[in-house]
């Protein structure tokens, strides 16, 4: 089957100055998202990911080259418009959660909606059926302060995907959970992505890229190369994990 692009960036820069200096973090990408994918972004600590992300997610803007969402130019936006197209096209999951501390899960993860002007009574349905299937249904009413990481991680992700988003970007999603709450995390994903939920990663972690349809390797601000694969299947992670290592390892 054909893949569509649902993100398609051209000639990519991004320069930041800090003073007289100027870093050059993103330089002249060329890259296609594809509808649909799991795609996963690894690279050394500085080469960019995060940097990439923010520009495809519109999170940021960019220095050089276009990036087109659903074939619509969105780094000539306006800021209301891109403040509408954040709030309505895309999720974001940030490394640090940065969930509301004074607001319980369920209440930050209606905030968006509300913002974006749904009923009440809808926005508490659909609050309720992400927490049920991230099964934090019994923690609805506590503050974050009162959750594991691992909960608070899910109400993150059940924040973000509350406007149903087309595409999920996730900045090291389980960079600050331990073992078993980062394999629930990556299940509630790859569990996503089978429902067609196109999402993009950043992750250090090569048992997280597993997930991966595609792999996307940025080294100093360029595409370092991309892997292609099947749909996981947990039963070859092994195989998937040993071929992910040798190919990171070969671009160190
Ligand atoms: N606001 C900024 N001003 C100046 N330089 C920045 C800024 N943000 C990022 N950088 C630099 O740009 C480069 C890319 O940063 P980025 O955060 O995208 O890397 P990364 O690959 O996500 O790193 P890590 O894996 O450590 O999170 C780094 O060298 C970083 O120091």
């Amino acid at each position: 089957m054909l893949k569509k692009a649902i993100i398609h960036a051209t000639n990519l820069c991004k320069t930041y100055s800090t003073g007289s200096e100027q870093f050059h973090a993103i330089r002249n990408i060329d890259l296609d998202i594809y509808d649909g994918d799991f795609t996963v972004i690894m690279g050394n600590s500085g080469s960019g990911k995060s940097t990439l992300l923010y520009l495809l997610s519109g999170l940021d803007s960019i220095t050089a080259g276009e990036v087109y969402f659903q074939d619509q130019r969105i780094d000539t936006y306006n800021e209301k418009e891109i403040a509408d197209f954040r709030a309505k096209k895309i999720g974001y999951i940030y490394q640090s959660i940065n969930l509301v501390p004074d607001l319980t899960l369920i209440e930050n993860i209606s905030l968006p909606s509300y913002i974006a002007g749904h009923p009440k009574k809808e926005v508490k349905k659909k609050a309720l059926s992400l927490m049920n299937a991230m099964s934090i249904e019994e923690q609805q009413n506590r503050l974050p302060s009162q959750t594991s990481g691992g909960q608070q991680q899910r109400a993150a992700i059940a924040r973000a995907l509350i406007n149903s988003p087309d595409i999920l970007f996730a900045d090291e999603p389980t960079g600050s959970l331990n073992y078993d709450q980062g394999v629930a995390v990556l299940d509630i994903l790859t569990e996503m992505n089978r429902k067609r939920q196109s999402i993009v990663m950043v992750t250090h972690d090569i048992k997280a890229a597993c997930r991966a349809d595609r792999l996307i390797y940025i080294r100093d601000g360029k595409i370092g190369g991309v892997l292609e694969f099947e749909k996981y299947d947990a039963t070859t992670i092994q195989d998937r994990e040993n071929v992910i290592f040798s190919y990171v390892s070969g671009k160190e």
